[in-house]
């Protein structure tokens, strides 16, 4: 039987995402949620003309003067009058243009003498920012919109204290292994430290997750058992290891016994052939396979997109760029492959440059990876500078 592809995969993995439920945050707790509801400025900016240089404002009938300096406004403290002919108002910038001036010229091109100044240099652009030149009243961040800092400069700017937003997802990530220790602790004979884990719970919070690392389960359905039991009502329930087909790999075993109903365990994909999706009670549940970088590769394709998808996002899927081959690659086999890969710039634009050795183990090299280089399956041999795309890796 052939396996799933990458994309029919992806396609069962967003569909166990539960429909996003909404909260009401202050925007100072906004970073990096996505919007359920469009926020409504309720104001608009700049509320009125405002000066964007500090000058004098003025009538442009009026030039070059000398003209009476009749007052002067700045930030916060507006002129209450009206400019009338022959007159010029002091002015500053973020000041309001009072009524009867059309231009601010600014001050280096002005001669000031007392009461009175005159233009000296040439005046082009009136340094006027008309009322509402930014946004208007009523004017929308959109519903689904990923929140960035200066999304939250922007709400603050329209008056919008608080906004609703997906709940973060609630992601439990559970590794296991008899080999597993702690960061910090001292490994045994066999043993290595759990690495795989911190990146996926990690991964998970950068797509807008709240993650919780579960403790390391022993390799017995005892342990695994008790380890689901803790993971009751995450979201999302994301194992490590134990995929495959060795005497000790549980994972599936164990849930099935719990009841899971599994979408899939296995697809056309390297490195991740192991990877299993399904529900288990009201949770989704992705089984990543245990090699470190089988674990973070499937974690970006499909958790990161699941997560987002669970708030909401329409473009949930890890997005491609495209570039030229850096190296000659031999055809590819038949799964999809995900090749570890330095971007580099040329006058051709990306060069995608995969690492000769793409073992699965190896965590350095996909720490120094930018990005994964995208060869479908069955992909005849290719030559240097063929296109292609890749998955860019954030940093
Ligand atoms: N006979 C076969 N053997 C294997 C196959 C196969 O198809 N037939 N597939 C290989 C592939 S591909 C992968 S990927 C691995 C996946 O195995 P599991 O998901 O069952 O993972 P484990 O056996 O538990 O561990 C594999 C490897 O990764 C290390 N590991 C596990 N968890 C962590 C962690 N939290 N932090 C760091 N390292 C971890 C573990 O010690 C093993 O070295 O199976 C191949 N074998
Ligand atoms: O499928 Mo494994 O994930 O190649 O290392």
């Amino acid at each position: 039987m052939s396996l799933l592809s990458v994309d029919q995969a992806l396609q069962m993995v967003l569909g166990l995402a539960h429909p996003p439920r909404a909260e009401d945050v202050d925007i100072h707790d906004a970073l990096g949620r996505v919007l359920m509801r469009d926020a409504l400025s309720t104001l608009t900016q700049p509320p009125f003309d405002a000066a964007a240089m500090d000058g004098y404002a003025l009538r442009s009938a009026d030039l070059p003067g000398p003209l009476r300096i009749v007052g002067e406004a700045a930030a916060g403290r507006p002129w209450p009058g009206t400019l009338g002919p022959g007159e010029a108002l002091r002015i500053f910038t973020g000041a309001p243009v009072p009524a009867g001036a059309d231009r601010v010229v600014m001050q280096e091109d002005t001669a000031r003498d007392g009461n009175s100044v005159t233009v000296t240099g040439k005046v082009g652009r009136t340094h006027i920012r008309p009322r509402g030149n930014d946004f208007a009243e009523g004017e929308a961040v959109p519903a689904g919109r990923k929140l960035s800092a200066v999304d939250l400069a922007l709400l603050a700017a329209m008056n919008v204290p608080r906004v609703t937003v997906a709940r973060a997802p609630r992601v439990a990530v559970l590794a296991g292994g008899d080999e597993l220790v702690r960061p910090g602790e001292v490994p045994g004979p066999g043993q290595i430290i759990s690495s795989n884990d911190i990146a996926v719970a990690a991964l998970a919070r950068a797509a807008g997750a709240e993650a919780h690392i579960l403790p390391l389960a022993r390799d017995s359905e005892e342990s695994l058992r008790a380890a689901f039991d803790e993971a009751r009502g995450a979201d999302l329930v994301v194992t490590i290891g134990g995929a495959s087909v060795g005497d000790h790999d549980l994972i599936g075993r164990v849930a099935a016994g719990l009841g899971m109903d599994r979408a899939f365990h296995r697809i056309a994909m390297r490195p991740g052939k192991p990877l299993m999706a399904g529900r288990l009670g009201d949770s989704a549940i992705l089984g990543l396979p245990g090699n470190p970088v089988s674990a973070i590769v499937t974690a970006v394709l499909f958790m990161q997109p699941l997560i987002r998808r669970m708030q909401g996002q329409a473009e949930a899927a890890a997005p491609l760029g495209h570039g030229i081959l850096g190296r000659s690659l031999p055809p590819e086999g038949d799964r999809q492959h995900y090749l570890r890969a330095r971007l580099g710039e040329d006058e051709r634009g990306t060069v995608v440059e995969p690492f000769e050795d793409q073992d699965s183990a190896r965590l350095k090299l996909m720490a120094e990876a930018d990005a994964l280089l995208v060869r479908p399956a069955g992909d005849p041999a290719r030559e240097i500078g063929s296109r292609v795309c890749y998955i860019p890796l954030s940093r």
